[in-house]
């Protein structure tokens, strides 16, 4: 394979050391001769090459590694763009999941207002994006986009730009299987999972380990235990992650057909997650005191020291799915992989514009999904009702409709009525200044 250039737009997010290492252990299948760092910050970004310029070292000198803020520089006949921009940066996290948590509704980065928020700031940039990769990259790029919230960043990327070589992708349902995997003590290469709904809405209803459906026997360990297991996860071992893998369980117990995201806990469990939840620190505090601290810690310590500690940051699924992802962009027999990509008749049960998460093969000629055919009525309902919301929202950024956008709060299930609706979106206006679209 002729090796690739890879360029990471948002250069200086806490997963580019982890990912930058998952592209380089991959180097004898999937040859890479150049790695971009590109982002708005110069300086958070130059931070963060620091660690990455050591990883480069350790696993393959050869490759070239540079950061720019050039988009020309940094897209210039590039393979493939991995996107994992966070607009707004942990600032504006935290504002996502406060705001909604202090009017009495789920606060949270992807789902309910604070996704719906996040949502709003990310659609005009990944468009920027998206422009300047058509116009310098390889005719036959392909941008692999992990930026969040997925969802609707798909939704409106395929209505503005329906033409983009764009796939949107989540590590959220790789990173149940391996638990899964563990659960079973099997191989993860080995679970090949049927999977329908939106990106961090959507439920599991099979899982095939060669060959055979193990579904009843994770049916009844989520049952019992949730999606937690006693096989230590070097990814969710933080109280919240273990409280969210616990919830699967209540989920389970009210609606056993089929295993649930994590996600849907935003939804189906609405009220706990705020009765639980503290509006004075969030899981942005978290993270901030968490991953970005560990990160830059060792960062200011390099720059004391000179020296690095590989240990401050993960691979784990985030890093090893996108990889895994490009390299089977470019083989025949590629793999299975839950894409979020256009229904178009996939779901028999949904508009076809509506952009689904579901299995899809992938190889050199792009992306072919599994058709999934009919859903039942309260999945369905449940999906329609966030697929609305969703699209209000996208339909609200791009007309400046405060009305519409009003709608996209309303209709969400995590919202109550239109009055905490209303409230929650004006101070989230208010809030996001400079960052969203004028509505008028
Ligand atoms: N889809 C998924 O399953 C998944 C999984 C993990 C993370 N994510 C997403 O990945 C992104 C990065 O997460 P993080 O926690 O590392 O964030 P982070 O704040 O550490 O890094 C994001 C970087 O993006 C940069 N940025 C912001 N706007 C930009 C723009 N217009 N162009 C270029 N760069 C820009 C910021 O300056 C920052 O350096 C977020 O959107 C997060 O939600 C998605
Ligand atoms: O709260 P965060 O920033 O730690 O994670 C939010 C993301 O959670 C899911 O992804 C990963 C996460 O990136 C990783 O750090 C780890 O905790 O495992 C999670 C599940 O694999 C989710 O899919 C993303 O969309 C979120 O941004
Ligand atoms: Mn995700």
């Amino acid at each position: 394979m002729e090796p690739k250039i890879i360029t990471i737009a948002g250069g200086g997010s806490t997963y580019t050391p982890g990912v930058v290492k998952a592209i380089l252990s991959k180097k004898d299948t999937f040859p890479v001769k150049e790695i971009r760092a590109y982002d708005i910050d110069a300086g958070r970004q130059d931070d963060v090459a620091i660690i990455v310029r050591e990883v480069v070292k350790a696993n393959c000198p050869e490759c070239v590694f540079t950061t720019t803020t050039d988009p020309e520089v940094a897209f210039r006949d590039t393979d493939f763009v991995f996107a994992q921009i966070r607009v707004g940066k942990y600032a504006m996290r935290e504002q996502d999941e406060k705001i909604p948590l202090r009017h009495g509704a789920v606060g949270q980065e992807t789902c309910g207002c604070g996704g719906l928020a996040y949502g709003m700031r990310t659609i005009f940039p990944m468009v920027e994006i998206l422009d300047m990769v058509e116009k310098y990259a390889n005719p036959n790029h392909w941008i692999l986009n992990y930026s969040n919230p997925a969802a609707i960043v798909a939704l409106a990327l395929k209505k503005l730009r329906p033409n983009a070589r764009i796939i949107n992708i989540c590590d959220m349902p790789v990173a149940i299987m391996n638990g899964m995997a563990d659960i079973l003590h099997c191989d993860p290469h080995d679970i090949v999972p049927d999977y329908f709904g939106l990106n961090h809405f959507g439920w599991f209803t099979d899982i095939w380990v060669n060959g055979e459906s193990r579904f009843d026997e994770l049916k009844k360990h989520v049952l019992e235990h949730g999606y937690l297991c006693d096989v230590p996860d070097e990814q969710h071992w933080e109280p919240s992650w273990v409280h969210t893998y616990g919830n699967a369980k209540t989920i389970m117990q009210r609606f056993g057909d089929y295993l649930p995201n994590t996600y849907l806990q935003y939804y189906l469990l609405s009220q706990d997650i705020v009765d639980e939840s503290n509006p004075d620190h969030t899981r942005a505090n978290e993270v901030m005191e968490g991953r970005e601290k560990t990160l830059f810690d060792a960062i200011a310590r390099y720059k004391e020291t000179g020296s690095y500690d590989d240990g401050m940051f993960v691979v784990g699924a985030h890093g090893t799915f996108i990889v895994d992802l490009a390299e089977s962009l470019c083989r025949e027999n590629g793999g299975r992989y839950l894409l979020i990509v256009k229904n178009e008749g996939a779901v028999a049960d949904l508009p076809d514009d509506a952009m689904v998460e579901i299995p899809c093969y992938v190889s050199p000629r792009g992306v072919e999904k599994v058709s999934v055919g009919h859903i039942p009525t309260f999945y369905k309902g449940m999906i329609e009702q966030q697929y609305a919301s969703e699209k209000c929202l996208v339909e609200g950024a791009i007309e400046g409709s405060y009305q519409k956008v009003l709608m996209a709060f309303s209709l969400n299930k995590t919202v109550k009525s239109s009055t905490q609706a209303q409230a929650i979106l004006d101070e989230m206006i208010d809030a996001n200044k400079g960052y969203w679209p004028e509505l008028a």
